[in-house]
């Protein structure tokens, strides 16, 4: 099978805290120099790149001057505040001299459960990425307490993949892929090249981490790889001490184990979609309109809607019903309430004329539209 890299166009790469520090012993400078040209190698590509990368908490023991990294929860805050400083300052060094810029996203749980923020990120890390940014993401250490902490950034990067809908998860660590038991401890183990994401065989090859700076260890990254999964990404869990890995996978090379989603892109958001129990207000639609969507699958414009109920912004889930209140349809509205009121019944030439501007010609797309079962 060729990489699951080959043809992703949005990517998010996580690189663990083995892979950008000296042994734990501060940054390796030259290690994220590496990074640093092999994701501009990919942006040249073509590739939308999210790095998401530990560290910060490894830098701040050092510059702190202690010994080891500390057991309380408000001594490893502290570090990682201070230790956040020169990681980004040296990704944005590195990054610079290939004339990218970078930008620093700090996230926690919260952000991510509560829907506006989560909309927020989204449209945040998306327009970075039209900019030709390459944003730099970390847990927010400082303020996440135990109660919503994600507590690892191999689920953070599968977090980050289902909120921009990247095509793949790279997760770059110290061992060359997933093994059927800890290398580490079990010399006879051996290596999966290729499994389905979600499968639970791999859940109990899996171990813990290996060190006291890592956090997550294996079993972290093959539940990452099943979150991702839900999104239609699949998950590339590869050596990050191979020579080039990132430039050599997006050219179609196998390195490393391959986790592939059981469901594509598009069919796993319209599961989504369809597994969305509330809705933020409604698209009451003409009788063509309804029609157009059931017989023709296509997207639904404004012209056909003809009413909007309830208050929602753009990308929120809505409900599609008939004026006599039958639910034909659901899915992630282009607008905001306020907008999509004053677009219903316009033709598209009209909407920049109401709005000053015209985002997108539907108020939902089809790809992000699903179909009320008629029964
Ligand atoms: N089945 C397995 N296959 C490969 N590595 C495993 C397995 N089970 C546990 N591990 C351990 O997971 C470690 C990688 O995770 P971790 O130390 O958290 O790295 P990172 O800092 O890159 O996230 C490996 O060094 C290895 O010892
Ligand atoms: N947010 C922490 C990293 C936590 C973490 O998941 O570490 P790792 O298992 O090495 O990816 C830091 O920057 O130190």
């Amino acid at each position: 099978m060729s990489s699951l890299l080959k043809d992703a166009k949005r990517i998010v790469v996580k690189v663990g805290s083995a892979l950008v520090t000296n042994d734990g012993r501060g940054l390796d400078e030259s290690a994220i120099e590496r990074w640093a040209t092999q994701i501009s190698a990919l942006r040249a590509l073509g590739r939308e790149v999210v790095l998401v990368s530990s560290g910060a908490v490894a830098e701040g023991v050092l510059r702190l001057g202690w010994e080891k990294r500390p057991s309380r929860l408000y001594e490893q805050q502290a570090a990682a505040a201070v230790g956040q400083m020169g990681l980004v300052q040296a990704y944005e060094t590195h990054f610079r001299s290939h004339g990218i810029g970078t930008a620093q996203v700090l996230l926690t749980h919260q952000n991510l459960s509560d829907r506006e923020q989560y909309l927020n990120a989204r449209m945040t890390l998306v327009e970075l990425l039209n900019l030709g940014i390459v944003p730099v993401i970390n847990e927010n250490d400082t303020i996440a307490t135990n109660e919503i902490k994600v507590g690892d950034n191999d689920t953070l990067g599968a977090l980050v993949t289902n909120l921009i809908e990247a095509d793949c998860l790279v997760i770059l660590t110290d061992q060359r892929g997933l093994y059927t038991a800890d290398p580490r401890s079990n010399p006879d183990a051996e290596f999966v090249a290729t499994a389905t994401a979600g499968d639970p065989a791999l859940e109990s090859m899996a171990g813990g981490a290996a060190s006291t700076l890592s956090k997550g260890g294996m079993i972290t990254k093959i539940l990452a790889a099943k979150r991702a999964a839900r999104s239609g990404a699949g998950t590339i869990i590869a050596s990050g001490r191979e020579e080039n890995v990132l430039v050599r996978l997006a050219e179609g090379e196998h390195i490393g184990t391959h986790l592939k989603p059981a469901a594509s892109k598009l069919h796993a958001r319209k599961q989504w979609l369809a597994d969305q129990l509330r809705s933020a207000g409604r698209l009451v639609l003409d009788d063509g309109a309804a029609k157009a969507l059931f017989e023709r699958n296509t997207s639904l414009l404004p012209v056909g809607v003809v009413d909007v109920e309830g208050e929602f912004v753009r990308g929120e889930l809505v409900s599609c019903v008939t004026r006599s209140g039958v639910e034909v349809a659901r899915g992630l509205v282009n607008y905001s309430s306020a907008d999509a009121k004053r677009i219903c019944r316009c033709h598209t030439e009209e909407i920049v004329e109401r709005l000053g501007m015209i985002d997108r010609p539907e108020i939902v797309h089809r790809d992000n539209m699903v179909l009320v079962d008629k029964n």
